[in-house]
């Protein structure tokens, strides 16, 4: 075997309050997260809502110290897991490849061109798989793939989703159990995993395998932690105008409250480090929400970051799918050509049945929406909190 690589894929996050903006926009040019019926349409919309969004985004990125946190966390994970793979006895470069934000996926190809990597592990940083998440970063691979010969003579593999790794599963165990051994009454604590969200649309129609994934990681943490307490799942970080998977985690925790749960504890559960939706997101906002509801002690699991525990099932994650028989780009799911993420590309679909009609009116609406906020800098996509 040549020389060996593993490429950690994560989505970028915005490092100063100035990058916000485009970061915003190189998201919402991917067609994985807003897919659009007409192709020229993607860069004037994602322009438009990034420049709509900023300020908003902006605002909650000062709250966490002006920048994510989240390339210096992945360093720190790729740094790891290259030592403990070299404890191992397993010489390996391991780099990092961001979706939407430095270093890109395309900045991280060329340095493994050059490197001369001649086997690569693809490893996304999700446990579990989402076409809007690790799905559209392996679209990009996969297009890298098939428009460079040099790239077509590299071996690699796929790790599409690791949510039922055994190591994974007992370091998220450890963190849910340290933070319960310091509460008065553990037994009583209500376990709260707020995953992040993707439009219904997703699993319904394009057959994202995401929420099942995340229900059955769910319950597999729950039965290594073998603890009695209560628990639910919901779902946070809603963007726009459509339905996503539900509870939503704000509707949850008001639940929650209303039945007198008093002592809550949060488990981030589809993202492996600290980001902007945990220490912003339910930090604060959810805390608030939380306390208004009446809780009265709402504690947060810390994300894996750097645990041990984390950084081996990583590395038993790399040696396993070395040994294995190679997964490809043709192995993944891929979303259908008509998954509908957003009320403006439904008129394709407008004539038929009458929720099809709706659909199409809901499309109409989305674009006036659209004008409107471009004409007057508010409007209903502010409401509805697209913008
Ligand atoms: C598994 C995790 C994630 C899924 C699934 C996901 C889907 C998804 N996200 C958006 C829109 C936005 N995401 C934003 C930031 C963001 N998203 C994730 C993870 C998932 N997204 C992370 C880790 C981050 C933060 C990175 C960081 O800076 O720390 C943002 C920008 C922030 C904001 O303005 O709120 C948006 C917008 C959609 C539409 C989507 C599924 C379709
Ligand atoms: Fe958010
Ligand atoms: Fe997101």
């Amino acid at each position: 075997m040549g020389r060996v690589g593993v490429l950690l894929l994560n989505l970028g996050g915005p490092e100063r309050l100035e990058d916000v903006r485009p970061f915003l926009f190189n998201l919402f040019s991917d067609p994985e997260i807003i897919r659009l019926p007409i192709k020229g349409l993607q860069k004037p919309l994602a322009w438009l809502i990034s420049t709509l969004r900023a300020s908003k985004s902006r605002e909650n990125y000062r709250q966490i110290g002006g920048g994510s946190p989240l390339l210096k966390i992945t360093e720190a994970q790729a740094t790891a897991l290259q030592q403990r793979l070299a404890e191992m006895g397993r010489e390996v470069s391991v780099y990092i490849g961001m979706r939407y934000w430095n270093p890109f996926t395309e900045e991280a190809i060329e340095r493994i061109k050059r490197d001369h990597i001649k086997k690569l592990v693809i490893l996304p940083l999700y446990p579990q798989f989402s076409i809007s998440t690790s799905g559209s970063s392996f679209r990009v691979l996969e297009e890298m793939w098939q428009q460079d010969p040099y790239l077509r003579l590299t071996e690699y593999t796929l790790i599409p989703s690791w949510y039922d790794h055994p190591t994974y599963l007992s370091a998220m165990a450890d963190l849910i159990a340290r933070e319960l051994e310091q509460c008065p009454n553990p037994d009583q604590v209500h376990i709260f995993f707020s995953a992040h969200g993707v439009p219904q649309s997703y699993v319904e129609e394009a057959g994202d395998p995401y929420q099942r994934e995340i229900e059955e990681c769910t319950r597999a943490i729950m039965r290594t932690l073998n603890r009695p307490n209560q628990y639910t799942l919901a779902y946070q970080s809603r963007v726009g105008p459509v339905e996503w998977l539900k509870p939503y985690t704000e509707d949850a925790l008001k639940g929650l409250g209303e039945q007198g749960i008093k002592h809550l504890l949060v488990v981030p559960i589809s993202f492996v480090s600290e980001h902007i939706e945990t220490l912003q997101e339910i930090d604060i906002e959810y805390r608030e929400v939380a306390e208004e509801a009446g809780i009265e002690h709402f504690q947060r699991v810390p994300a894996l970051n750097t645990h041990p525990m984390f950084i081996e099932s990583l590395s038993q994650l790399v040696v396993k799918s070395l040994e294995e028989k190679p997964t490809t780009f043709e192995q993944i799911t891929h979303p259908k050509a008509n998954m509908k993420m957003y009320p403006q590309e439904r008129w394709e679909w407008g004539m038929t049945t009458a929720a099809e009609v709706w659909n199409g009116r809901l499309a109409m609406i989305g674009f006036l929406a659209i004008i409107i906020e471009l004409i007057t800098g508010q409007g209903p996509l502010h409401f509805v909190g697209l913008l």
